[in-house]
């Protein structure tokens, strides 16, 4: 008998036959409540492959043969990781192969923001282009500006390179370790968050969402930025105190915002965010491209068939269970 896992996202077809060679798969869609099929499912199953998942105790509970749980994204704030170690079971991510997809995406949105692409993109096709524009549609400049990195991990550094390299710009960056590379090709300072705020023309989040960093930016820190700043988040929404990001830019606070990611998504077509003129709006579309999709899919297929085969899975993110694991058999 293969092992059962189940698979709650829609994966390109060679892979899920590369899973079905190893496993018997049920096949879950995930929704706000996950039907009682599911818990039933999820009580045989020793892996489970997808995002955004909330893997938590209450449904670690129902899932006494779960063996590793696989995110085809590269966050993992859905995992409680602690309980996951805590229970012996493996968790993996997919780092790496989306990181200059998703830099490229964040640079669009900023270059886009300052720009006002999508604006004066709109103002053309509505018919409105009838004389040469005046100074209320002009943009603020990208190149040899300062730009704020708020989590300079994989994304952030390489946001950071094309900003030094391709457009000239100065890197403050703020983050829970120092990084040598930055700082040495790039020429990035690391500094307090508060200097980062008041001194960056563009203020970027790029640092996973934890305990630490829920409402990282919030009230304050908005008053702390430049009237002129441009804010951009393509981490997590909830990173953000979104009615504060919505007070700031109403009340010319900040001059903009481009955002990738919401505090709930998708994002209600009520939200008042959707009314505020001075923002870029994504559908949460950092990786969103035919190959770096299917990387992180292959990456959660790898991951999941060797952590079930008794390998390592090559971007297992709690190696403790395995070392857990090896001084229990000896
Ligand atoms: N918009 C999208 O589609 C998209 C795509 C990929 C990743 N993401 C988000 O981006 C995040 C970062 O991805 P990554 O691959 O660069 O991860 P990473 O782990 O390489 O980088 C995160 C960095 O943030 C730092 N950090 C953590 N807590 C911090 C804090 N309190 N203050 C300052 N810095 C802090 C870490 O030290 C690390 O250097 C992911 O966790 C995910 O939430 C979004
Ligand atoms: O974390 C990630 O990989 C992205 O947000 C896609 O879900």
């Amino acid at each position: 008998m293969k092992p059962e896992v189940i698979l709650y996202k829609p994966i390109p077809g060679d892979l899920v036959q590369r899973l079905e060679t190893h496993f018997e798969i049920r096949h879950h869609l995930l929704a706000r409540e996950m039907p009682p099929e599911f818990y039933k499912d999820l009580s045989r199953s020793e892996g489970i492959i997808g995002s955004k998942l909330k893997v938590d105790s209450h449904l670690l509970d129902q899932a006494p043969n779960l063996k590793i749980v696989v995110n085809t994204s590269v966050g993992y704030d859905n995992f409680d990781v602690e309980e996951l170690t805590k229970r012996g079971i493996m968790a993996t991510n997919t780092p790496d192969v989306l990181t200059d997809t998703v830099a490229d995406t964040i640079f669009g949105l900023l270059l886009a923001t300052a720009r006002r692409i999508p604006e004066m993109h709109h103002y053309v096709r509505s018919g409105q282009w009838n004389e040469n524009i005046g100074e209320e549609l002009y943009g603020v400049d990208v190149h040899h500006k300062v730009l704020g990195i708020i989590g300079m991990g994989r994304i952030g550094t390489a946001v950071a390179e094309r900003a030094h390299h391709g457009f000239k710009m100065e890197i403050l960056y703020h983050n829970r370790s120092n990084s040598p590379y930055a700082e040495e090709s790039l020429q990035a300072q690391n500094v307090s968050l508060e200097k980062l705020l008041q001194e960056s023309d563009f203020v970027l989040v790029m640092a996973p969402l934890s305990d630490e960093t829920y409402k990282l930016i919030g009230e304050k820190e908005f008053q702390l930025m430049k009237k002129s700043a441009i804010f951009i988040n393509g981490s997590r929404g909830e990173v953000v105190d979104e009615k504060a990001l919505i007070y700031a830019l109403k009340s010319n606070e900040i001059l903009a915002a481009g955002l990738d990611v919401y505090e709930k998504e998708p994002i209600p077509k009520e939200s008042p965010l959707l009314k505020v003129k001075n923002v870029v709006t994504l559908p949460h579309i950092g990786s969103a491209t035919s190959e770096t999709r299917y990387q992180m899919f292959r990456l959660g297929v790898d991951n999941l068939i060797k952590g079930l085969n008794g390998e390592i899975p090559p971007t297992l993110i709690n190696p403790e269970v395995l070392t857990k694991k090896r001084e229990e058999s000896n």
